[in-house]
């Protein structure tokens, strides 16, 4: 049995893994998909059971032979834990709002435009945690991804500069600012390392339980939407990758680094390059309130992708957007309805695909590499009437890559590990 290497992806319906052998070659994928019914209360323990599940469907044969694993997150979703690595409140996630006040408050302290001026930021997030009775039993802040790792490495504290970007750290200076050094909450921050660096090797009782090699080596990680850029293995300024998942996220490779904050616009640092772009609260989550995976199927088959609609949505689940709207209180538009599901359907498919436009053409009037090629990834990725509606209004090539999956980013992490990311130049 030949070494092989595990991705795995922490989204928002669920945990995927994929491993790979040194030629980078797919030898098993699996899912766990979450109960989107689950009490936020025991996120952190549905976390940790599927990671541990996850690593265990994986046949024993190849288990046995796993040389490294790397782990993304959803970015900004962020938790305390105790000097025993324990969560001592619920996590925060991605798209949670309620650190507005906070947000509001580093406004006087950070730089204009920073990305951590949004109020799902984790730097917004930390400084509400420090405000809980609570966080006098806390030692660590850490990302999903940072923390499920740690489970593994058995070294809590550590984060990458991709998920550490909202927390306020400086990927160009590869520091944190003097204006985050300075904050009550320095004590909590985490230790900053490149993504794919060697964190340390799985803790041996871990090993034993989960029936992995003992010098299986833990890698730092990154945010699920750039493993799911990693996972297309494009590496030319103006090529792109719309995440078509719950949520809608944009990353446009760029040489410039673009930063404003008031369309939810940052620059995460890709080797020498710039992954540009921001994240919507739209996306399939909404379609999926209306519609089940195989209604939409059905019915998108019904649609004509060359006809525009005339409704006029912003899908959103509940008020709050991050990009190209950075507005913590805009409402969901979802009216009128059509009596036809069909017709319903076409308006929201077409409405998300209008943010996506809005966001590729703000990305290249604030500077960044003129868009040439947009990769899809994430469930929506395999929806060809919506790829067609969106190449219509993106007037730009739209392929799906070849891995849509992030998990197999991160296994290119994992395989690699620094290596790739200083391979973007
Ligand atoms: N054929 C499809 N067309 C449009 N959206 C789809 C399709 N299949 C799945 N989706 C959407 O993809 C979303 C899940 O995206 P995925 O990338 O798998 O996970 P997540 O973003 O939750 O981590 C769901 O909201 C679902 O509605
Ligand atoms: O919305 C999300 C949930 O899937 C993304 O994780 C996130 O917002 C993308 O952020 P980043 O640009 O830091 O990767």
């Amino acid at each position: 049995m030949a070494d092989t290497y595990l991705g795995i992806d922490f989204g928002t319906s669920g945990a995927r893994a994929v491993l790979i052998d040194a030629n980078q070659t797919i030898v098993y994928e699996t899912r766990i998909d979450f109960d989107q019914h689950s009490d936020d209360q025991n996120l952190a323990t549905v976390w940790q059971t599927a990671l541990f599940d996850l690593i265990t469907q994986i046949p024993f044969a190849p288990r046995t032979k796993i040389r490294a694993i790397a782990i993304n997150g959803t970015s900004a979703t962020s938790l305390i834990c105790n000097a025993l690595n324990q969560p001592v409140l619920p996590p925060l996630l991605y798209n949670d709002a309620r650190a507005q006040s906070k947000a509001i408050e580093l406004q006087s302290i950070a730089p204009p435009d920073h990305v951590v001026l949004s109020a799902s930021s984790s730097l917004a997030k930390l400084l509400w945690f420090s405000k809980q009775p609570e966080f006098k039993k806390a030692r660590y802040f850490m990302h999903q991804a940072d923390w499920l790792a740690s489970l593994l490495h058995g070294k809590p504290g550590i984060s990458d500069y991709h998920n550490s970007l909202k927390l306020g750290f400086d990927p160009a200076e590869l520091r944190y600012p003097y204006w985050v050094l300075a904050l009550p909450v320095v004590h909590i921050l985490p230790k900053v390392v490149q993504p794919g660096t060697f964190l340390g090797r799985i803790q041996e009782k871990t090993a034993e339980q989960l029936s992995l090699p003992s010098d299986c080596r833990i890698i730092a990680g990154t945010t699920d939407s750039i493993a799911a850029f990693l996972a297309s293995e494009t590496n030319q300024p103006g090529h792109a990758v719309t995440s078509l998942g719950s949520t809608l996220v944009l990353k446009l490779l760029s040489r410039t680094r673009v930063e404003a904050a008031q369309y939810g616009i940052y620059s995460h640092r890709l080797g020498d390059l710039w992954l540009t772009g921001g994240a919507s609260n739209t996306g399939g989550a909404v379609i999926r309130s209306f519609f089940s995976d195989d209604q939409l199927q059905t019915l998108s088959t019904n649609i004509n992708p060359a006809v525009a609609t005339n409704l006029d949505y912003y899908p959103l689940l509940k008020p709050g957007e991050r990009f190209p709207v950075n507005d913590p209180l805009l409402q969901p538009r979802l009216l009128p309805r059509p009596d036809d599901d069909t017709a319903f359907l076409h308006g929201l498919l077409e409405s998300i695909a209008k943010i996506e436009a809005q966001g590729y053409q703000l990305l290249e009037q604030l500077g960044a590499s003129k868009p040439s090629l947009v990769l899809t990834a994430g469930g929506g990725a395999h929806n060809p009437t919506w790829t067609a509606i969106r190449e219509r209004l993106l007037d730009i090539d739209v392929r799906i890559s070849e891995h849509t999956e992030a998990a197999y980013g991160s296994a290119l992490l994992a395989v690699n590990e620094q290596n790739l990311i200083a391979s973007y130049q």
